[in-house]
């Protein structure tokens, strides 16, 4: 299981700090002798403790972390940092202990100061939202390239810096592992970073420490109601991205009704942004930006950016969906509000003939020339599903097969929804299990069918188990001219059975199951 788990990214030249000089800034109570201590790491895991590091013990919902600051001291930290309940039970690991009311709010100005990384710091960009978070992460990368930055990216896919990629766990790190990303990018001299802000990330402190020059909203629709107990509290997680503790100036998509919701509410300068002919009409009308779709094909998305002042750039980029084109327009606007011109960007598209963006497992093509497309994705909400449905039936002129399961333990209050919308929008259903967690697989599948049942439109229904197996049955319905979307795994190399990460790649079981059918 181990070996599936993504490394942490850590600098590899830290310099050290006296501990004492923390305690000393931070005016922040401790036991235990300081002097000639010093720190050159800061961590909430001992799975992930090195020598020299300060151990973070928070509060965990299992367990509190504090109650491995034995494991902790054996493994080489210098001190623990934990609350009074942290502090009785770290008493017998001989670690001096620095109390703070809350040891998850402290941690990202303790790692902050740990990696200095508010000294010189790149140009931070965060985006949040329900879908599209990704997305637009990989496509403000895409451009801060093409304008000829070296770049990061922290992404639930993966993590960049420069050239280097490892896969993520969290699609946001916690804030020990995200400053010491960026003490990492650093090194590599990176001086632009796009950072996916989830809503878990901004609940649980993971941003604390770090001001995004310029935060982005892409839209909000029923997902991770597991977390937040309803779609008001889910709404409430996002908004503080758009304070200034977080962010300097901010960019939101009124795609979605809760984008004039964050204009609001937020207490930072913003500015807007709506696509045309998905927007409510008067969302476009009063937004400063507006994205409006050119050309579609199956290769690209060309659209319009129309800016104040009739300022205006037309591009394109090689995904598929308007809902791309929504995404590419708001990481362009993110650009212009850090301060590139929008004509140093279009003269740098222009020159590449479009964005140059590869995104692993949104809407990924992966058949080939004959037989039919398949697609797999990692969309894992209505909102999702129906827009890239859409998406691939505008360029299939067959029938559009969709195979899909959904996340056990995971928010089950969208399943109903997810097999609604996935049934009205295909000819061909196949439903299948995705990650079960410690769910019944089979009782995850008949929830879905009973969604699928609620659709107006009913298409040819398959239940297959397992994954694998639903490929090949989608791939063995599959004429010339169909499409299959594949949706939910997306980029991901395993699927979580009662805990454990078993290997397994979508984009590598399709490829098999068209090879043997004789597509490839
Ligand atoms: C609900 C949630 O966010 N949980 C996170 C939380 O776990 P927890 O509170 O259960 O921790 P715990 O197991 O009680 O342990 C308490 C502490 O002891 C430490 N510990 C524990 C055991 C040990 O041997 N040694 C040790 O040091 C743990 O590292 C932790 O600091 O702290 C852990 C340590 O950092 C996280 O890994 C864990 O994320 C879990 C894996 C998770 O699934 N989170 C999801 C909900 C999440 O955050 N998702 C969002 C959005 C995804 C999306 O976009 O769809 C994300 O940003 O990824
Ligand atoms: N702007 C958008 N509006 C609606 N749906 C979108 C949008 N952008 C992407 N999607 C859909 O959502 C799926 C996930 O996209 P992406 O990974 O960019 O979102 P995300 O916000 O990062 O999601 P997650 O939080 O699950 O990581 C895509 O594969 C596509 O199906």
């Amino acid at each position: 299981m181990s070996s599936r788990i993504p490394p942490v990214l850590r600098p590899e030249h830290p310099s050290p700090r006296p501990l004492a000089r923390l305690v000393q800034e931070f005016s922040l109570a401790h036991t235990g002798e300081l002097d000639g201590l010093e720190v050159t790491g800061v961590t909430l895991s001992t799975r992930d403790l090195h020598p020299g590091d300060l151990y973070v013990g928070v509060p965990g919902a299992k367990v509190h972390g504090a109650s491995f600051a034995e494991q902790a001291a054996e493994a080489g930290a210098v001190a623990i940092v934990t609350d009074d309940a942290g502090a009785e039970l770290a008493a017998g690991s001989g670690l001096p202990i620095i109390l703070v009311p809350s040891p998850r709010e402290a941690l990202g100005g303790i790692a902050s100061w740990v990696y200095r990384t508010d000294d010189d710091p790149p140009l931070l960009f965060g985006t949040t939202g329900t879908n599209g978070k990704t997305s637009t992460s990989y496509l403000l990368e895409a451009v801060l390239k093409q304008l000829g930055l070296i770049t990061g990216l922290s992404t639930t896919a993966e993590r960049h810096i420069g050239e280097l990629s490892v896969v993520s766990l969290l699609t946001t790190p916690e804030a020990s592992e995200m400053h010491a990303l960026l003490a990492r990018m650093r090194e590599a001299g990176v001086r632009a970073v796009a950072v996916e802000v989830s809503a878990q990330a901004l609940s649980r402190h993971r941003v604390d420490g770090l001001v995004f020059d310029v935060a982005g909203f892409t839209n909000l629709s029923h997902d991770h109601l597991d977390d937040y107990a309803d779609m008001e509290a889910y709404f409430q997680a996002k908004l503080p991205l758009f304070d200034p503790d977080h962010a300097r100036r901010g960019v939101v998509c009124l795609d979605s009704p809760y984008g004039r919701r964050i204009v609001a509410g937020s207490r930072i300068p913003v500015t807007t942004i709506a696509t045309i002919g998905h927007a409510d009409p008067e969302d476009v009308a009063v937004a400063e930006w507006t994205v409006e779709v050119l050309d579609e094909t199956a290769a690209y998305t060309g659209f319009r950016l129309t800016g104040p002042d009739g300022r205006e750039l037309v591009t394109r980029e090689p995904l598929i969906g308007w809902h791309m084109a929504a995404n590419a327009g708001l990481a362009i606007v993110m650009l212009v509000e850090a301060g590139f011109q929008l004509e140093a960007i279009g003269a740098a598209l222009e020159a590449d003939g479009g964005i140059q963006a590869y995104l692993p497992g949104r809407t990924e093509r992966v058949s080939g020339e004959r037989g039919p497309s398949v697609y797999v994705d990692f969309g894992h909400s209505p909102d999702a599903f129906e827009n890239t449905l859409a998406a691939v039936r505008k360029f299939t002129p067959g029938r559009t097969i969709m195979v899909f399961g959904a996340d056990g333990d995971r928010d089950a209050t969208k399943r109903h929804e997810m097999a609604r919308v996935a049934a009205e929008g295909s000819d061909i259903l196949v439903i299948t299990d995705h990650h079960p967690r410690f769910e019944d697989a089979a009782s995850i599948r008949a929830t879905l069918l009973e969604g699928a049942a609620l659709a107006e439109h009913q298409p040819e229904i398959h239940e297959v188990s397992p994954p694998e197996q639903a490929i090949r049955v989608a791939v063995s319905l599959a004429r010339e001219g169909d499409s299959i979307l594949w949706a939910g795994p997306g980029h991901q190399d395993y699927r979580d059975i009662r805990g454990v990460r078993t290997p397994y790649s979508a984009r590598d079981e399709a490829r098999a199951a068209l090879r043997e059918a004789g597509w490839a």
